[in-house]
């Protein structure tokens, strides 16, 4: 059987007037030759990602499958938690709520980053749903978040109205365009007659063929991109088409296309899968678009705008910050189907956030905010001064004048500069005490580059 161990209870927690009971499951770790952890070995494990999959209502992972979710789980220290029946035994029964959080890296501004807690793959089986189970899973994993001295949490949400209770606010935004490339597609450089000094190649080739290719190239644009995180080990498998669920591993039609610069570095990859031949108009889904620089931006998007028999490309993951429509001589041509709430961060210690991003060097002043948090973490008046370039953060006391009051999950919505203190203020969520103190605040907090999250998690 699997170790586990359990977090205490208080008498009247919720979990245990529910006959309930929240257990951590052992990290898993790879064997010594690297190979996957075996599911014969893992029955715990292996039932709770029944769970997760049963939860979003998605196909169990068998065999060669559940080993690679295992392995995947052990690569990024995944820490599995589980609300289970108190008489269940992990390794015999599925958990009712599932949950993990694994400690990763978050970039807040270009060159720049913080320790973050991942939260990932929350679910409640339906029987037991609006009776606290989220709750005291999140309850007990930003604890220890807070504990481990890790100073914010981020996640993905499946609803937007979930988190916001819970100190998490959206970060940034996300969408889907569509591109019609019939014909061709001109980019605004090209109709302007600007030539690239070092237009580079853009080969196609097999994602399966360059390991390590595209996520070290993601490391290099990660870091450069606020609100991205490193690598979840699951994007690794995809971007090298290596998914065991899928043809038994042995590739599902992923193409790469390939920028190298004149120095054969390479500083761009798309990849893209064929929607079929029945789908009009016929389609190429991009799955991943990483540059590292413009250039390598430019001739990606030249490449894929002339693919032979194909009038559209459909990008799942587009930056939000209408940077595409410029590329283009013809903005139209992009049309947006769906925005949303992308990256959710919450704050845990606000000296070590609001000090631990990049202030344009040309921004200075000081703004007094009052921090409402339900749970405790971040509460607390807090002044904020920026000059040249660096946030220092003072605790002042609860009779301080305050110049804007709000929750935990509006400043950390707004703390990487991809939302506006002022939209929150015209909303009426948060106060503004001073005149003009939401507009300081987004002038200070102005990003150096668009927030983005690359990789979903
Ligand atoms: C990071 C991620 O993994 S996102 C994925 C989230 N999971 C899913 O969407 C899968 C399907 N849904 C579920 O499994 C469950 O409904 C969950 C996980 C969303 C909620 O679990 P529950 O145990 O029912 O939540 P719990 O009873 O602890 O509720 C806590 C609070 O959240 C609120 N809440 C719970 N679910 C929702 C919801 N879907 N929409 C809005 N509010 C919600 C409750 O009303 C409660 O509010 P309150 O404490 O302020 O009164």
């Amino acid at each position: 059987m699997t170790a586990t161990s359990t977090t205490p209870t208080s008498p009247d927690d919720v979990l245990t007037r529910h006959g309930l009971v929240l257990r951590t499951l052992a990290p898993l770790e790879r064997g010594p030759d690297g190979a996957d952890p075996a599911r014969a070995g893992h029955p715990a494990h292996v039932r709770h990602t029944a769970a997760v999959e049963k939860g979003f209502y998605e196909e169990v992972p068998d065999g060669a499958a559940a080993d690679q979710d295992l392995g995947v789980s052990a690569d990024d220290a995944k820490i599995l938690r589980g609300v289970y029946l108190a008489q269940d035994d992990p390794a015999e029964r599925e958990p009712v709520g599932t949950f993990v959080d694994w400690t990763s890296r978050l970039t807040t501004s270009p060159g720049r980053e913080l320790p973050v807690w991942m939260i990932s793959n929350v679910t409640v089986s339906p029987g037991h749903r609006r009776r606290g189970i989220l709750r005291a899973m999140m309850t007990a994993s930003l604890g220890e978040a807070a504990a481990a001295g890790v100073p914010v949490a981020a996640l993905t949400a499946s609803e937007s109205t979930i988190y916001g209770r819970f100190g998490f606010g959206a970060a940034c935004t996300g969408r889907t365009v569509r591109v019609d490339v019939r014909g061709g597609l001109v980019l605004a450089a090209d109709a302007a007659g600007h030539r690239e000094e070092d237009p580079g190649t853009v080969l196609r080739e097999d994602p399966r063929a360059m390991p390590g290719v595209v996520e070290e190239l993601h490391g290099r644009v990660r870091r450069t991109t606020p609100g991205s995180v490193h690598r979840p080990s699951g994007h690794v498998v995809r971007w090298e088409d290596r998914s065991a669920a899928k043809n038994d591993g042995k590739g599902s039609g992923l193409f790469a296309a390939v920028h190298r610069d004149g120095d054969g570095t390479v500083q761009g990859v798309a990849l893209y899968r064929f929607d079929g031949w029945e789908k009009e108009p016929t389609t190429e889904s991009v799955e991943a678009f990483l540059a590292a620089t413009d250039a390598a931006a430019r001739q990606l998007w030249r490449f894929l705008a002339h693919l032979d028999l194909i009038d559209r490309l459909h990008l799942t993951r587009c930056p939000d910050d209408g940077r595409l429509e410029q590329l283009l001589a013809d903005r139209r041509r992009v049309s947006t189907k769906a925005v949303w709430d992308d990256l959710y961060l919450r704050i845990l210690d606000v000296p070590a956030c609001l000090g631990g991003r990049d202030y344009a060097p040309e921004v200075a002043g000081a703004v007094v905010l009052r921090v409402a948090d339900a749970a405790g973490h971040a509460a607390g008046t807090w002044r904020l001064e920026v000059a040249r370039g660096v946030g220092r953060v003072e605790p002042l006391g609860d009779d301080a004048r305050a110049d804007l009051e709000l929750d935990v999950a509006h400043l950390s919505g707004v703390w990487l500069g991809g939302m506006r203190v002022g939209a929150l203020v015209g909303a009426g969520v948060v106060a503004e005490r001073a005149p003009g103190a939401a507009a300081r605040l987004d002038a200070l907090l102005h990003p150096a580059a668009p927030v983005h999250l690359l990789t979903r998690f």
